[in-house]
């Protein structure tokens, strides 16, 4: 035998060398949920470890994470019923508790990456993240409010808004509006190919976000399909997006290399709620160990092309490897 692979993984050192692929917290974006109020820290039930923070300790919590190296956080909001609405006004409220809280992040930590969520679902009385009308999610008719939430997050001080949507024509018309009113330094990351997965309940538990009939399967993708992705990250360059997101990632890994073989905008990829709670719920019943699980996970995410993770384990991770 004159080749013998083995050889090159004989020692420690030896492995290292010929490590391929590297992951390090600079990569990922920590999301965090936020409540109103203060002094309040409530664990999401289904995502062991992950909670839901009042504003003050949502800036504590942050603090933390700087120590640890996490420089970027995508925080979500959960409101109450009675701040919902069929057209999601108060997404766009300037006084709302959530536009106060991105204001104040930047306010007090002006270095960090702040990324923000567009979509209608958390102000929704209908829980989808379209307008609704007769049962039916409308696209063009939703574009402006989603519009005038991103102007509100952007004037807030967010780096980079996340369009969570999947509506048609979004990142292109959200583009528009923030370069005509002088943001033309804020980012768009798309969620580009978004599928329709069992794996958001956890983060809908979070958020008390769920749908209150019907599913999101006329605008998320179809788990299905690849070749609809490629559509989708076409229209979203074209658009202006600075990042296209793959989510969720796991069942998608062959999506974000897909992605990333095509397009050379950076690929994002969003390891959901479903994903994290699988790992942690396998690992209190002791069948698997949750670092070497989630190390290999994020490893993989980053090995089929992702170049940014979104990921529940920041955290956990920075904290390990420090
Ligand atoms: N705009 C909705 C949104 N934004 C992020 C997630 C899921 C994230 C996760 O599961 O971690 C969802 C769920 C959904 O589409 O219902
Ligand atoms: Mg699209």
């Amino acid at each position: 035998m004159l080749r013998r692979p083995r050889r090159n993984r004989k020692s420690d050192s030896v492995r290292k060398l010929v490590e391929e692929t590297s992951l390090s917290v600079k990569d990922l974006i920590f999301p965090l949920f936020l409540i109103e109020g203060s002094n309040k820290k409530i664990e999401v039930q289904s995502m062991p470890g992950i909670f839901r923070f009042s504003q003050d300790l949502l800036l504590k919590e942050i603090e933390e994470c700087l120590k640890l190296g996490i420089t970027a956080f995508d925080v979500f909001p959960a409101y109450p019923e009675s701040l919902k609405d069929s057209v999601a006004s108060e997404s766009y409220n300037p006084e709302t508790f959530y536009l106060k809280a991105l204001r104040e992040v930047k306010k007090q930590f002006p270095e960090v990456c702040l990324m923000s969520d567009v979509a209608m679902d958390p102000y929704s009385s209908d829980g989808h993240d379209g307008l609704v009308k007769e049962g039916k999610i409308l696209n063009d008719e939703t574009l402006e409010i989603l519009a005038k939430m991103s102007l509100a997050q952007a004037d807030a001080g967010v780096d980079i808004i996340g369009p969570s949507d999947m509506m048609d024509g979004r990142v292109g018309y959200i583009r528009e509006l923030l370069d005509e009113s002088g943001f033309t330094d804020t980012s768009i990351m798309s969620y580009t190919a978004k599928y329709a997965s069992a794996f958001y309940g956890p983060f809908r538990d979070a958020l008390d976000s769920a749908p209150k009939f019907g599913d999101k399967k006329t605008y998320q993708m179809n788990p299905a399909n690849s070749q609809e992705a490629l559509i989708e990250g076409d229209l979203d360059t074209e658009e202006g997006a600075d990042f296209l997101m793959v989510k969720p990632a796991l069942s998608y890994l062959d999506i974000i290399k897909l992605l990333n073989d095509n397009f050379p905008l950076p690929i994002a990829a969003y390891n959901v709620s479903g994903e994290y709670s699988m790992i942690k719920a396998s690992a209190e019943k002791g069948w698997i160990e949750s670092d070497r699980a989630m190390l290999e996970v994020l490893l993989s995410i980053k090995r089929a092309g992702a170049k940014v993770i979104l990921t529940y384990f920041a955290k956990e991770y920075a904290s390990l490897v420090k």
